[in-house]
């Protein structure tokens, strides 16, 4: 399964997470409201880094996505505002990055309403409906997902913690386009700065759930 951490944003932070967890994404969140915005003059230093970046966006303009995309040498772009399905058709005519749907759920799922996106996108994440639009450490009922009617994976997002190991497993082997998992708050020390041994014991407990 994949990991990705989002809300990185310290150059030793984040040099620590890849020697020592080795996620498959990190995340940088160029939503100027989150406690966890990433300014632009980290770009310098972060834009080499070893690791795929996906660059965090809410109901942000095109031109300035591929800005960030450029300064950043980001892979993915993660939409996690109310971007039409027309305007990740554009976005996706403009770049080759991997463009990710975010679906904020508060109850039921229209399912319906997600079949405009599918051209265009290369997965979904499911995340938790807030007003502040992210990193809310919330969950929401992820018995929804079980009637998840796609061929296209999608990542489990939303207040994940250590003590959801056993859940996420679970729901794996009953969803099989649940490729990966979205940690957040639920693993720092304070905004933008990640616990790495919370880290580390998520995964493992993963990798050890996964081979039973
Ligand atoms: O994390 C933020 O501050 C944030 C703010 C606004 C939009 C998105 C944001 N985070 C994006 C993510 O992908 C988070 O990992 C996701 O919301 C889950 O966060 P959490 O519930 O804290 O695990």
């Amino acid at each position: 399964m994949e990991i990705k951490v989002c809300g990185m944003r310290e150059l030793g932070n984040i040099q620590s997470l890849i020697a020592e967890v080795k996620p498959d994404w990190m995340g940088l969140i160029f939503y100027p409201k989150s406690p966890r915005f990433v300014t632009e003059d980290r770009a310098v230093e972060l834009k080499g880094i070893a690791v795929k970046k996906v660059g965090v966006f809410v109901n942000e303009s095109e031109v300035e996505i591929l800005r960030k995309v450029g300064l950043f040498q980001l892979s993915a772009i993660q939409l996690h505002g109310n971007e039409s399905a027309e305007f990740v058709k554009k976005l996706s005519e403009r770049t080759p990055c991997e463009l990710w749907k975010v679906v904020s759920v508060s109850e039921k799922i229209d399912w319906k309403s997600l079949e405009a996106y599918l051209p265009f996108v290369s997965k979904f994440l499911f995340d938790t409906a807030t007003k502040a639009h992210g990193g809310s450490g919330q969950k929401f009922d992820w018995s929804v997902l079980e009637t998840y009617p796609f061929d296209k994976g999608f990542l489990l997002s939303g207040g994940v913690d250590e003590e959801s190991v056993e859940e996420i497993a679970a729901l794996r082997k009953r969803i099989s386009k649940l490729e990966g998992v979205d940690l957040n708050s639920r693993f720092e020390d304070a905004p933008g700065l990640k616990n790495i041994e919370k880290l580390k014991k998520f995964k493992q407990k993963l990798l050890s759930q996964e081979a039973i």
